[in-house]
Order: structure tokens, then sequence, then C-alpha cells
């Protein structure tokens, strides 16, 4: 029983699971989806209908034959009759969201709780069925247009979570949030607990919304289906009475409307999956079974009280959460999606044989009505205890997770401003060498400039030197041409005599009578003071013997009147 109403059973009031059939059109070959090699090679020329194993008999029955009898132009065919609704290949959108989700819809909006699911093989059509595309939306966009349609001018809020089931890489079946900021969610018995519900504003923000939330489910391309569900994806939608301020009551409307898009059963051959593909493909055919399990359950727990209804809504997460759709409480429809083509027999068989009984299935199609009992108000409570204590739980656990983090990044600073310190220590040496540095630098260059200025004054001193050294050179050679001139003036040489003399390397010069005489006169001249001497001797010690003119002209001042010859002796 639903913890949250207690609902009187009238089996008088209640109807038939809707079962409703869509053919998906054949894609022509090579188009992504239909990719058996050798079903393509056979009928490359085939016209479509002959490639067809399922046909509409009437608008609620179909006959389906094997490819083999086809081939054979047999006529081995089975009728499946019973049907809420038959749609063709060439079926649109609307035509199938005005026949199956219009109806409930409209009771949605008057308060009736329902669920429609697809189900079929993969590639089968249930995504686009449910979701559609921009050209062709789908019966999801279209509810939203039609509830937003007939509820402008009311009080009531319309909600919308979305959450998928997946099992990655073939590990434990998970919850995944898939509202903007979803997380991961943990089931107790029915509940989800913390999913996500967003406020609706109107049609197209709940298109947005499922828009974005599909963006995060898990897809990939497989050999059955270029982008394949790998997960079974539910969206709830909710409407509340704006006037109840959310509080039960006997008037308030909060019937929820569930729409499942089931990841398509597949068969290992067709898909050609391995690995973690194959894994998920083991969890998706699981659930499929399971669902059909409960059903078939259902179905024969109906027919026959005495059986007891199996609990098999406890073998996947799936059938856990429609545990009341899957017990018959509440009001269900499916849609079974198949293709029709020739290599599309045996999944279309297998789909057909075993879900077309479900058609007899029945519910109980009234309203909840509320009644609020004590032992249901405590049962209430201490689900929404529960609920709060496993909060609390996750936010401690998140808490400890996060005061983690923090430690972590705190230490991480830490050593980073340890290094910050080191750093500023070398920046600090290095200044301090590089004053030293520059203080060296400073004093190597003032020795370099006082260098450079004895460099200055060396050249100067030395060019001075050379200057003063001409200028005595030139003294010197004055005083050398002076003393020439000096020499000619007092010893007049006979130039005959002296042409007449024998080579003076042989023969000693002897001087003539009257140069004797002339030399004789001047040794008898005036007498030599004694500074005279004196200075004749230093003459001597200065310019060497023989310098006699030198010494003279040297010392004129002292010498006076007496010449170079005079010295002599
Ligand atoms: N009625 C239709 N009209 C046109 N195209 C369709 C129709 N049904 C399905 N298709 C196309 O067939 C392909 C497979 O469809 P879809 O993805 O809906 O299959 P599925 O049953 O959800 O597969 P899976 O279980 O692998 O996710 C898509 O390209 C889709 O657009």
């Amino acid at each position: 029983m639903d913890p949250a109403t207690e609902e009187t059973p009238d089996m008088a009031k209640s109807e038939n699971l809707g079962l409703f059939l869509r053919i998906r059109p054949l894609l022509q070959s090579g188009v992504r989806g239909d990719r058996n090699p050798r079903f393509r090679r056979k009928s490359a020329f085939e016209p479509w209908f002959q490639k067809m194993c399922l046909r509409v008999k009437t608008s609620r029955s179909v006959t389906l034959s094997p490819p083999l009898a086809l081939e054979r132009g047999r006529t081995k065919t089975e009728v499946y009759d019973g049907f809420s609704q038959v749609f063709s290949p060439d079926s649109s959108q609307e035509e199938v969201y005005e026949k199956m989700m219009s109806p409930l819809v409209e009771d949605f909006l008057k308060g009736k709780s329902g669920m429609l699911a697809a189900f079929g093989p993969s590639g089968s059509g249930k995504t686009h069925t449910i979701f559609g595309c921009n050209r062709q939306p789908g019966m999801m966009p279209l509810a939203l247009q039609q509830i937003f349609k007939e509820t402008s001018d009311s009080t009531r809020s319309l909600f919308i979570s979305i959450f998928e089931i997946r099992c990655e890489g073939g590990k434990e079946e998970r919850v995944f949030d898939l509202s903007p900021n979803g997380v991961d969610l943990t089931m107790h018995r029915s509940t989800l607990k913390g999913l996500h519900e967003v406020v609706i504003s109107d049609w197209r923000h709940g298109e947005f919304v499922i828009s974005q939330a599909l963006l995060r489910r898990a897809t990939s391309p497989t050999n059955a289906n270029s982008q394949s569900s790998r997960s079974q994806c539910v969206i709830n939608l909710r409407i509340v009475d704006d006037k109840s301020n959310g509080e039960v009551n006997d008037q308030a409307n909060d019937g929820v409307l569930i729409i499942v898009d089931l990841a398509g059963a597949e068969r290992e051959k067709r898909t050609g999956n391995q690995g973690v593909r194959l894994l998920e493909s083991n969890f998706i055919n699981k659930t499929s079974m399971v669902f059909c399990l409960c059903l078939r359950s259902l179905l024969e727990h109906q027919k026959n009280p005495m059986k007891p209804l199996e609990k098999h809504f406890q073998d996947s997460l799936l059938t856990k959460y429609l545990r009341d759709y899957m017990e018959g409480k509440k009001r269900m429809a499916l849609i079974l999606t198949v293709k029709a083509g020739g290599e599309d027999y045996h999944n279309t068989s297998c789909l057909l044989k075993q879900a077309s009984p479900y058609m007899e299935i029945k519910f109980n199609n009234e309203p909840s009505k509320r009644r609020l009992s004590p032992s249901f108000a405590l049962k209430g409570y201490k689900e929404k205890l529960e609920v709060a204590e496993h909060e609390i739980q996750h936010l401690r656990e998140s808490n400890l997770e996060l005061e983690k983090e923090l430690k972590d990044l705190k230490s991480l600073i830490e050593v980073h401003r340890l290094d910050d310190d080191q750093v500023a220590q070398e920046i600090q040496r290095l200044r301090e060498s590089n004053l030293e540095l520059e203080k060296e630098l400073k004093y190597l260059k003032s020795l370099i400039e006082v260098q450079r200025l004895a460099d200055d004054q060396v050249a100067e001193e030395t060019q001075r030197l050379k200057e003063s050294s001409l200028e005595l050179e030139k003294e010197v050679k004055d005083l050398k041409s002076l003393i020439d001139v000096q020499i000619s003036g007092d010893d007049q040489w006979d130039d005959s005599v002296v042409e007449d003399l024998p080579s003076p390397s042989k023969n000693a010069i002897s001087p003539s009578k009257e140069d004797k005489d002339r030399l004789a006169r001047r040794r008898k001249g005036k007498k030599w003071s004694s500074l005279e001497e004196d200075t004749l001797r230093a003459g001597v010690e200065q310019y060497g013997v023989g310098r006699w003119k030198l010494i003279l002209t040297s010392n004129q001042d002292i010498f006076g009147e007496r010449n170079a010859g005079g010295f002599e002796g």
C-alpha cells in the first residue's frame, strides 16, 4: 500500500492497462540504426513493404510473418489483437500524443496519478517517442505544452524531477539525479532521497530543463542504435495547488505523472557489444526482464488471486521505484516500440509474445482518496524523520570530507608559505651581496680612475721630458755649432799646409815654427787663477779630457779672453 495514501480498491471502476504499439518506419539502407549487412545486401533491391515482417491489420491489431515465410511467399502469420491502439510507421508524434498521452495528461490535471513507459528493443524508437526531436517533439514536450495551456490562469505549480538508473561498468545499479547540480541518489524503499525538483515557469522552461538533463544521460553508439540509451530514464511531473501551501488536504491536487524511457533490451549478436558495453547490456536486459516478471506476476495474480503476487520488484531499482505500478495500485500505460524489418522479426516476435498479455492487467482508475489517519501520520513522520536523519548523516560525511580538504589546503598553503620565506631570505641575501659587489665595483672604479690619472701624469711627464730633451738636444747642437765656429775662429788652419800634410794615421803633425811660437806665447800669457784651474778641472770631470772648447764656452765668464788651446798645458 502507498505509504502516503490508503486507497479503496474498487475493481468495478477499474480499467485495463493501456497497451499501445508503435511500429518504427524502416530507415533506408545504410542509415545508422539498420546495420545488419547480411540483411542489407539481401534486401537492397526489394520494395520496402516486402521487407516488413510486421504489418498493421486494424487500428488495434497487427500481423507478424517470419522472414523465411516472406521469402518463400508463404503466409504463416500470427495476429496480435487487442491493443489500445496500433500506430503505423507513418503515424506522427501528434497522432500518438492525441490517442495515448493526452488522456493521461487530462487525468493528471484532474489529480489522477499515472505512468507511461516506453518498452521495446534497442533502436526501436522509445526515446524518439518520449522526447522526439526539434522537428518532431515527443510525448514529453507535447505534454508540457498541454499542461501549461490548461493551467495558464490557475494557481497551480508544476514541478519536474528527472533521474536515471544505470550500471556503470556492470557493477551495482546507481541512481543519478539529472537535474542541474544533481548528485548520486540513494533509494529507501520506493523513495529517492535528495531528488531535486525544479519548478517550471512555462513549457519552454520545462523543455529546456529536460533537454539539459538529457545531455547528462548515459548514451553510447551500438550496432543497433547510433545513440543508444544506456540507462533507464525516469521523469516525474507533479502538480501542486499553491493554495494548499504544500499541505495535504482533500482538495489538493498533487497528482504525479511518471514517464519512463527504458533502455532497449538487446541481443548480444545484434548489438555486437563487448566489454563494458556487454556488461551494460546485461544490466539493461536484466531490468527489462524484472519489469516483465513483475507485470506477468501481477497478471497471473489478478487472473487467479490464489497465486501470490511475487515480490520481483525488489530485484531492480527501477521496479522498486515503480512498485505501486508494478503491483497494479496505480494507473499505467505501456507503449511497445518495434521495428518491422525482416531482420527484426525475432526481437519483435519475442516482445509481442511477452508483452501482449499485459493488456489484460487492470488498474483502479479512481483519484486517490486521502484520509489522514493517526497511523498514517505517524508513519509519514517516521519516514520523514528517517529521510532527515539520512540527510544529516550525508551532510556530516560531506562535512568531514570538506574539513579534510580544508586541512589539506591549509597544509599546502603552509608549505607554500615556508617556501615563500626561503625565497624572501634568498632575495635579501642576494640584495646584500649585490650591495657589497656594488661597493667593490665602486672602489675598483676609483682605483682605475686614480691609475688613469697617474698614467696621464706619466704621459705628461714623458712628454715634458721628451720636449726638454729635444730642447737640450737643440741646445747641444747650437753649442756644438758655436764651438765649431769658435774653433774655426781661433785656429786658422793653412789649407795648403793641410793639403801637403801626410795622412794623420801615418805621420804626426808637427806645428810650424810660427805656430810653436804662438803656442809658447800663449803658455807664457796670463797666469791661471785658482778659480780658473778649479773650473777647468770640473770641466774635465764633466766633459772629459780634450773637450777644451766645450769647457771654455761653458765657462766663458770665468775664462774670459783665454782660448781653448791654452788649456792643454
Ligand atoms: N517514428 C519514428 N520516425 C522517425 N524516426 C524514428 C522513429 N522512431 C525512431 N526513429 C529513429 O530511429 C533511431 C533510433 O531511435 P531511438 O533512439 O528512439 O531508439 P530507442 O528505442 O530509444 O533505442 P535504445 O534503446 O538503444 O536507446 C533514431 O535515430 C530515431 O530518430
